[in-house]
C-alpha cells in the first residue's frame, strides 16, 4: 500500500482580488511551518488574475504553498476570447489546475467529454488536474451517487494513459454539499472515494489506484475534517469558503491536531 501525502487545497472561486491574495498567501505562509509542509501538501486555487501576484511572492520569497488555477482552456492559443492556455498556465508554474467543478458543470454546461479534454490539454502543459467529481441532491436521494459519480470518472479519464493516471487528483465533491453547511457524513463520503479508487483499479491497476489522490470537498471546515481525513480513501480536501479564512485553513491542514 502506497502512502499518500494528503493535499488540502483551497479552492478561493471568485474572490480576492490580486492585492487580497497577497495578503492572504502571506498570512498562511507565515501560520505555516516546515513540520505542516512535511505532513501535507498545501495549495491554493486562486482566480486567474491573481495567479501572477501569488507566484511572485512564491517564488521570490521561496514558499512551500503550491498554487494552481481553476479552470484551462482545451486550447493551446488561438481566437478563444477570454479562455486562458495550458502553455499560459505552465509558464506560471501552477502545479494544479481544478476542472470540472460543479459550478463550471453547472453555469457553463461543461460535459464529461469537455472534462476530459481539459484533463488532456493539463497533462500536455505538466500540470496535475485536480478532477472534480460528485451528484446533485436528487441523484443521491435516488440511490445513485456511486453510479453518477464513477461514470463521471470514466469519462474524465478516457484516453489517459497509467503514468499520467497514476499522478492526478479527483475530488469527490457531492454538489448538495458545497457552501451549504450541509458536509456528506464521513462514513457516506468514504464510500463514494472508495468506490472510485476501485474504479480506477478497474480501469488501471491496484497499484494505480493506490497512488491517485482522493480529496473530499463540500463544507469542510476545522471541525469536521479531523473525521473526514480519518478514512481510508480520502488524502485530502478541496476547500471553499472556511479555504478564505487563512487562520481556519491553516487548523485545516493541520487537521491531526483537531
Ligand atoms: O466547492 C468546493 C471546493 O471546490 C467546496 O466549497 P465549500 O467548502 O464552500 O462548501
Amino acid at each position: 500500500m502506497t502512502t499518500r501525502t494528503p493535499l488540502m487545497a483551497g479552492n478561493w472561486k471568485m474572490n480576492l482580488n490580486h492585492l487580497e491574495a497577497i495578503a492572504h498567501t502571506q498570512k498562511l505562509a507565515f501560520a505555516l511551518a516546515d513540520k505542516d509542509y512535511e505532513a501535507v501538501e498545501v495549495a491554493v486555487l486562486p482566480p486567474f488574475t491573481d495567479l501572477r501576484s501569488v507566484q511572485t511572492l512564491v517564488e521570490h520569497d521561496k514558499l512551500k504553498i503550491k498554487y494552481g488555477a481553476q479552470d484551462i482552456s482545451v486550447h493551446d492559443g488561438g481566437a478563444y476570447t477570454g479562455e486562458i492556455s495550458g502553455p499560459m498556465l505552465a509558464k506560471l508554474r501552477c502545479t494544479y489546475v481544478a476542472i470540472g467543478h460543479s459550478e463550471r458543470r453547472q453555469y457553463h454546461g461543461e460535459t464529461d467529454e469537455l472534462v476530459n479534454a481539459k484533463v488532456k490539454a493539463a497533462f500536455k502543459n505538466g500540470i496535475t488536474p485536480i478532477m472534480c467529481v460528485g451528484e446533485e441532491l436528487e441523484v443521491r436521494d435516488a440511490g445513485n451517487h456511486v453510479t453518477h459519480t464513477l461514470a463521471q470518472v470514466e469519462g474524465g479519464l478516457k484516453g489517459i494513459p497509467a503514468e499520467q493516471a497514476e499522478t492526478i487528483v479527483i475530488a469527490y465533491e457531492p454538489v448538495w454539499a458545497i457552501g451549504t453547511g450541509k458536509v456528506c457524513g464521513a462514513e457516506d463520503a468514504q464510500e463514494v472515494c472508495a468506490a472510485i479508487r476501485g474504479k480506477i483499479a478497474e480501469l488501471y491497476s491496484q497499484e494505480v489506484a493506490d497512488k491517485v489522490r482522493i480529496q473530499y470537498g463540500g463544507s469542510v471546515k476545522s471541525g469536521n475534517v479531523a473525521e473526514i481525513m480519518g478514512q481510508a480513501d480520502i488524502d485530502g480536501a478541496l476547500v471553499g469558503g472556511a479555504s478564505l479564512d487563512a487562520d481556519e485553513f491553516v487548523k485545516i491542514v493541520r487537521f491531526r491536531d483537531q
